[in-house]
């Protein structure tokens, strides 16, 4: 079958972006769908893609007066989660992709993929999704066009990013002139003549691939979060990461959030930790000390450029908010609640209510019973849990109570502040201050949590994740190290944020967290803005300044002071038997470990008296 006999929906309008048109047809060619539908973006076309997702029995419709313009879909019970183990950066070259991604050579990766994909689309609607990230009106717009035959992508999608006609225009208005990254997905189910869909259509043999030389990703397989929503993890953070490397500015894995204190001065800090490791709730964070204020700009990534006053500016490149369901409520995340309770959402392997609601671990009002994300009847008296652990709610940043005016600006926001921070049960202090920009590098491409529920695979395992961009930096990593240790060098030192190191998670004898977290993390947010301002108190240790007990806001913390020096504590033993561990995870990197992070850790063992 050739493009042109693949019958043209009327809604079907074609760009007039030849290349464009080129890279649709052939992929057309080779998926045959039934159908092509450019995606518009608009109002109209969502409630004809919900429909649609409802009568196929992958949305359920929610309760209007409870969750307005909102679905409930569960998936098929082996499409979770990101699959890190399928997830492959194709460089030219092996020696490019490092030793922390999977690589394969692009042609043999080609040749594998086109086999997948030919026919993949066959009874299904192929749809073209335009989308920015970032704003259409920056000045370098980061377009991309997603191809897809799944609907729940394309509902999503339209969440997460900037999406249809109107950044169409401006990719054709802009020619040739025009970058754009394509990025090609199927879910690998076509539909023989007369097959009945099933509500999840996905596909055992998974690739999530990239291609950082062609500025190209190519995702087969999975409906799923970070390996579907391609402008997400594999474009803003992969495929960004190698623009990033090669023009001198930075893609990370971080929160970006606006803090005001009593005195009125505005600082903003950006934030990396792992995935499911607290970015959406500290960027949303309700502070629990007087007179300081919390405003978001975003929640997982922020791409950052320096202006030209010196200081590195953060934008968020999304639209719209992923986060991890379980564990969110009034307490933990009120203002995530009050955003998804305003609707135009969808909640993905959560529980369904009877009353139309959604539910899941850790959310107020436990209902009586639930159906499962399994389809299965859940009460509380049930084994399993009703809710899938990395279950997600998919919601616009827009509906945002706390969303800071600076959301709106493609210049971004000049940060003062860079935290790293993973979970770890010991150890790891609740906050360390680090020296400077180079020994601030070394804490994040040291960076060690546990493992979580986000990416399939074991949980609760300790790895090293190097600035929380383990399974997301799309080149060599020792290369990345060297990117980070470049952006210090060539900078005004006294403009470069400062780098500090947080752990929420350290856990007492009896393996409750020894720090209350949440909104009391903007005690720890105070003491950082002190520390800036020159104001706050702090201890020399080994590996970096450690707040005095008396140095961080405590009013009104039901802590016991024992409990708050053992948060703080930094333990010389422990610390020694990280060593080993750190050693050998540089080892992975040979000579392409930038010296500098030797000259680190050599200073760290001195200090320790290895
Ligand atoms: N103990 C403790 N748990 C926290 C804290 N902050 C977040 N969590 C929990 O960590 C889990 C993940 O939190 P999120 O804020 O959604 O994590 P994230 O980093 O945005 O996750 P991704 O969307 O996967 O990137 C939730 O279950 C939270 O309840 C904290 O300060 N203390
Ligand atoms: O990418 C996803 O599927 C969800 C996510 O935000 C993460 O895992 O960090």
């Amino acid at each position: 079958m050739t493009a042109q006999d693949v019958a043209q929906p009327e809604s079907a309008q074609g760009t007039t972006h030849t290349q464009l048109q080129q890279w649709v047809d052939e992929v057309a060619a080779l998926t045959t769908p039934d159908r092509i539908h450019w995606v518009t973006g608009s109002d109209e076309e969502w409630t004809e893609l919900t429909d649609k997702l409802v009568d196929a029995g992958t949305f359920v419709r929610l309760d209007e007066s409870k969750k307005p313009n909102s679905f409930y879909a569960a998936s098929d019970p082996t499409d979770v989660a990101r699959v890190e183990d399928r997830t492959f950066i194709c460089s030219v070259d092996e020696k490019d992709s490092g030793p922390t991604n999977n690589w394969m050579a692009p042609d043999e990766m080609k040749r594998i993929m086109t086999e997948l994909y030919r026919g993949c689309m066959a009874g299904r609607t192929m749809y073209v999704i335009p989308f920015v990230m970032g704003h259409l009106d920056s000045e370098n717009p980061m377009f991309g066009v997603e191809i897809t035959d799944s609907e729940y992508v394309v509902v999503s999608m339209r969440v997460m990013a900037r999406c249809g006609t109107q950044v169409l225009r401006r990719i054709e208005e802009l020619g040739d002139d025009a970058r754009y990254v394509p990025a090609l997905h199927s879910v690998g189910a076509p539909l023989a003549e007369g097959q009945a869909d099933v509500p999840w259509p996905c596909n055992d043999e998974k690739y999530i691939v990239q291609f950082p030389e062609e500025r190209t990703i190519w995702s087969f397989g999975s409906g799923y979060g970070g390996n579907a929503l391609l402008g997400k993890k594999c474009y803003s953070l992969r495929i960004a990461s190698v623009m990033a490397r090669d023009e001198g500015w930075l893609a990370e894995h971080m929160l970006i959030l606006k803090l005001t204190s009593p005195e009125q001065q505005v600082y903003y800090v950006a934030a990396a930790f792992p995935s499911a490791c607290g970015k959406t709730n500290l960027a949303m964070l309700k502070p629990t000390i007087p007179g300081w204020k919390v405003e978001t700009l975003g929640d997982d990534i922020a791409w950052m450029r320096f202006g030209k006053d010196g200081r590195l500016y953060a934008v968020n490149p999304e639209f719209g908010f992923f986060g991890v369901a379980p564990g969110t409520n009034e307490h933990t995340n009120p203002h995530a609640m009050a955003t998804i309770n305003k609707g135009n959402s969808v909640f993905t392997n959560v529980a369904l209510t009877d009353d139309g609601d959604i539910w899941w671990e850790g959310l107020e009002n436990e209902p009586a019973h639930a159906t499962s994300w399994k389809g299965q009847d859940w009460t509380p008296e049930s084994e399993e849990l009703s809710s899938h652990p990395n279950s997600r709610y998919c919601t616009p940043i827009e509906q945002c109570d706390i969303l800071a005016k600076e959301y709106y600006d493609p210049q971004g926001v000049p940060i003062s502040a860079i935290l790293f921070g993973g979970r770890r049960k010991t150890t790891v202090p609740l906050v360390t201050e680090s020296r400077d920009w180079l020994h601030g590098t070394f804490m994040g491409a040291t960076l060690s949590s546990e493992t979580t529920a986000a990416a399939v695979g074991q949980v609760g395992v300790v790895r090293r994740d190097p600035m929380a961009m383990l399974p997301f930096i799309g080149y060599n990593a020792g290369d990345y190290f060297q990117h980070w240790v470049n952006v210090g060098k060539d900078a005004d030192a006294s403009k470069l944020p400062k780098i500090f190191y947080v752990n929420w998670f350290r856990r007492d004898d009896e393996g409750g967290f020894l720090w209350p977290g949440f909104g009391e993390n903007s005690r720890v947010l105070k003491w950082v803005i002190e520390r800036i301002e020159g104001k706050a108190a702090a201890a020399e240790t080994p590996i970096g300044h450690v707040p005095t007990p008396e140095s961080l806001d405590t009013d009104g913390l039901d802590l016991r002071d024992a409990e708050l020096e053992q948060a703080l504590a930094v333990d010389a033993e422990e610390w020694k038997a990280e060593i080993p561990q750190i050693e050998e995870w540089f080892a992975k990197f040979g000579d392409d470990l930038p010296t500098q992070l030797r000259v680190e850790l050599d200073g760290l063992k001195a200090r320790l008296g290895v």
